[in-house]
């Protein structure tokens, strides 16, 4: 049988500078491989900057040429680990994207995903948020291996999307990670029981890595990273200060839900189907 897949989610605390902020990730990075063996290291959504609208223009970088990839690229090849490296703010040709990029053991650059469902919520005296006012949203899927694991990787807002992560189940995922900020009102109500939910639908492990609560910030993320395995339990939660999970990710839990429970083999495909336009 494969071994388990080890994979840490670094709930990281905010810096006031963009290079203090890739300076502790990168000493993060580090603990989570070097003393604890992850051969996955998972980084939460804008954790090198404040999420904030106006804030996009200010820190965007280009990706994978900018200076953050830079860093996280040479931490991925030092170490040997695959580092899904959250999200930052990307500009390319003209255009802003909240953008996800990703690195195998050798340093190299796997690809990079961007926000393919922007965060436009309005919850009168809660949280009204507009990403669309300054992004582009993205319309590619990325999914890499890590040894025999293959993961799909979305950002926080996307997950709300059954549809989405039943693509990257027809493609056949074990995991999908989404690099996270939920706010701190939906949070308590849906983060986890979404984790759950698209972990069970797609009989996968989902990893949702949050950046640690900030009550100075404007936007205040909720934290509480979680992963759930495929039958839809949580095997792992953070609480809402910085933290590092550090999970086993046993497939033969995938396989036996898949076996067990063989819901993908029972759709009634000639009565509904989800189907991918790209
Ligand atoms: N960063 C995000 O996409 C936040 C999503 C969120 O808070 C939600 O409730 O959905």
């Amino acid at each position: 049988m494969a071994p388990a897949l080890k994979v840490a989610l670094l709930q990281l605390g905010g810096f006031p500078t963009k290079q203090e902020a890739i300076t502790n990730a990168i000493n993060q990075i580090r603990i989570a491989a070097k003393n604890k063996g992850a051969k996955l290291v998972i980084l939460p959504e804008c954790w090198n900057s404040t999420y904030c609208t106006k804030e996009f223009p200010r820190s965007a970088e280009q990706i994978p040429n900018g200076e953050t990839s830079k860093a996280l690229s040479k931490v991925a090849g030092e170490l040997g680990i695959t580092l899904i490296g959250g999200t930052y703010p990307e500009i390319d040709a003209g255009k802003l994207y909240n953008t996800c990029p990703v690195w195998g053991p050798k340093g190299e650059f796997l690809g990079k995903y961007r926000k393919m469902h922007l965060f436009d919520m309005d919850i009168p005296g809660r949280c009204t948020f507009k990403e669309s006012s300054v992004l582009t949203p993205g319309n590619e899927f990325l999914t890499f291996n890590v040894g025999d694991t293959k993961v799909g990787v979305g950002i926080c807002y996307d997950q709300r999307f059954p549809e989405f992560a039943a693509v990257y189940r027809k493609r056949n995922c074990d995991l999908l990670v989404f690099p996270s900020a939920f706010d701190t009102f939906t949070g308590p109500m849906h983060f986890e029981l979404i984790a759950q939910a698209r972990a069970l639908d797609n009989g996968m492990f989902v990893a949702l890595c949050a950046p640690a609560r900030d009550t100075s910030k404007d936007y205040v993320a909720y934290g509480y990273s979680t992963v759930s395995d495929p039958w839809g339990r949580v095997l792992s939660r953070a609480k809402e200060g910085p933290e590092m999970l550090v999970v086993d990710l046993d497939m033969g839990l995938r396989d036996s839900i898949r076996r067990q429970i063989p819901t993908q083999e029972q759709k009634r495909t000639d009565v509904y189907e989800v189907v991918c336009k790209i």
